[in-house]
């Protein structure tokens, strides 16, 4: 059986579904920009900060490919993984690739203001372009689309339960 990944913008709920999801199906759960952290010991402001972007997601993608090969694993994955068209065709063929699908006002009432989040820290007009540019990119790049709206984290899960055939 491929990996499961879980795509969505940020706040959409990558990392608690997944969490809750790997309990549920008793896999293993791994979060990319968790690995990364772990790998570079730097925290992800510090690698935008002090390498850039683009250092960062070669490190996503490298991190993708390593996982692609596991068995009974559940990954959550950065909000901007879909943004290279490499990650894209791993996501298509080595995964099944789940987008957790949210609104822009649920992501904005989520996050809040958090410091944690480098590309959150722009004007509410740019993280929207953010945010409606990166929407086809999530659905090219998952088999399944689930809203995540007015649903709690347990809903979630209990949706894709429905939906994934294992
Ligand atoms: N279905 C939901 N309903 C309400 N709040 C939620 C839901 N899912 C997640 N949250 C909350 O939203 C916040 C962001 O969730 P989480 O960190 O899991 O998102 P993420 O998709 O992993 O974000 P990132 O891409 O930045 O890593 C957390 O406070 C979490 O508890
Ligand atoms: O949406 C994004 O581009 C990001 C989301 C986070 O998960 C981290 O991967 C990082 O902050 C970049
Ligand atoms: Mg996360």
């Amino acid at each position: 059986m491929k990996p499961i990944a879980l795509i969505g913008f940020m706040g959409s709920g990558k990392t608690t579904v997944g969490q809750a999801l790997s309990n549920e199906l008793n896999h293993t759960f791994l979060d990319t920009d968790r690995l990364i952290e772990s790998h570079t010991k730097k925290s992800i402001p510090q690698l935008f900060e002090t390498y850039g972007e683009a250092f960062f997601r070669e490190q996503e993608t490298e991190t993708l490919k390593n996982l692609s090969s596991k068995h009974l694993i559940v990954i959550a994955t950065g909000g901007g993984i879909v943004e290279r068209e490499e990650n894209r065709l791993l996501l298509q063929e080595e995964f099944l690739t789940i987008f957790l699908e949210t609104q822009f006002e649920s992501i904005v009432k989520r996050i809040g203001e958090d410091s944690s989040r480098p590309l959150w820290q722009q004007s509410l007009k740019e993280r929207q372009l953010m945010f409606d540019k990166r929407q086809e990119l999530y659905r090219q790049s998952a088999s399944l689309s689930i809203s995540t709206d007015g649903r709690s984290v347990q809903e979630v899960v209990q949706q894709i339960m429905l939906h994934i055939n294992l």
